[in-house]
């Protein structure tokens, strides 16, 4: 790269004042109220908080699949409109593989769908995704014979495959065993560190709800407060991974991301859990 880098460039994906509803008859639920983060290119921007804070919805909004009521996504400036192959997402289920295809064919999927590529180059991208989460030897296999962790591996290489602007990423390892779910997250940042040498370090936005996750998986954490989701806070995690995660600063770090959590409603009238209040950041 030349000349001078800005010292704020613009954000690769801009979550602007956006609030989020879902509406029933007779009924209308506020999912998120004026959220507003920004992630910019080769960040991991994890979204943490409680159950029903609004971290599936918000991820909904980026993939394009739910519009907001009031405020605006932009990717790359422009305002998101609906889906697109530049947003994909792994969800937490392991049913999301058509069972019919073979691991292969799953990956080819949407470079075929999209027309992004021809069935060679295709075949060739996958078997060169497939590699990168060693499942090389599984190309052939169905999905029903491979195990959870398996399966997320497929769903992570059918994503980077596409080569998107952003990979969005709901709970993916939720369901997994608490070893695989370690052994997980070690290789997702495996593949982003490696990610250099295939031309970029990926972006990734991911949702969960536990702290630890967070702190290992992400370089900067957006906490949010429930009903409905707001920005509680914005904190700096790139200094942690999994072999930092029994230190004193990942505990101390983790204690603090929990009391900004869970810290009683009257002291938090006085803070920016208040509508359009802006957010706490944290170096
Ligand atoms: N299809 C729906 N119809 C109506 N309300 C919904 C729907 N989906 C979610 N909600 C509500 O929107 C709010 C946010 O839900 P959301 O699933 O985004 O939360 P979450 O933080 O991802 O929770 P979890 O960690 O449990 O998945 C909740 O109050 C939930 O009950």
């Amino acid at each position: 790269m030349t000349g001078v880098t800005p010292l704020h460039p613009s954000p690769l994906l801009a979550v602007d004042g956006v609030s989020l509803e879902y509406r029933t008859p007779g009924r209308v639920v506020r999912a998120t109220h004026r959220v507003s983060f920004d992630v910019h290119a080769a960040d991991r921007f994890v979204l943490l908080g409680a159950s029903g804070c609004g971290k599936s919805t918000l991820l909904k909004a980026v993939a394009g699949f739910i519009a907001p009521v009031e405020g605006e996504i932009r990717l790359d400036g422009e305002v998101v409109q609906g889906p697109g192959p530049d947003r994909i997402v792994v969800f937490q289920e392991f049913d999301q593989l058509p069972p019919w295809k073979t691991v292969r064919q799953n990956v080819m999927f949407p470079l075929r769908a999209t027309r992004k590529l021809g069935r060679k180059e295709a075949a060739e991208r996958a078997d060169h995704f497939l590699d990168k989460v060693g499942l090389s030897a599984f190309a052939d296999a169905y999905p029903h014979q491979l195990s959870g962790g398996m399966k997320q591996r497929v769903a992570i290489a059918r994503a980077l495959a596409m080569q998107p602007r952003v990979l969005l990423m709901d709970e993916p390892f939720a369901a997994l065993d608490a070893l695989t779910r370690r052994k997980m997250q070690e290789e997702l940042l495996a593949l982003w560190e490696g990610d250099e040498a295939d031309g970029g370090r990926f972006t990734l936005l991911f949702v969960t709800h536990s702290i630890e996750e967070a702190l290992v998986v992400g370089s900067r954490i957006g906490l949010l407060s429930p009903h409905p989701g707001r920005v509680r806070a914005e904190i700096n995690s790139h200094q942690f991974d999994l072999h930092s995660a029994g230190s004193p600063e990942f505990q101390a770090a983790a204690q603090r991301i929990h009391g900004l959590l869970f810290e009683a409603p009257q002291q938090s009238a006085a803070e920016p859990a208040s509508a359009g209040a802006p957010a706490r950041r944290y170096a």
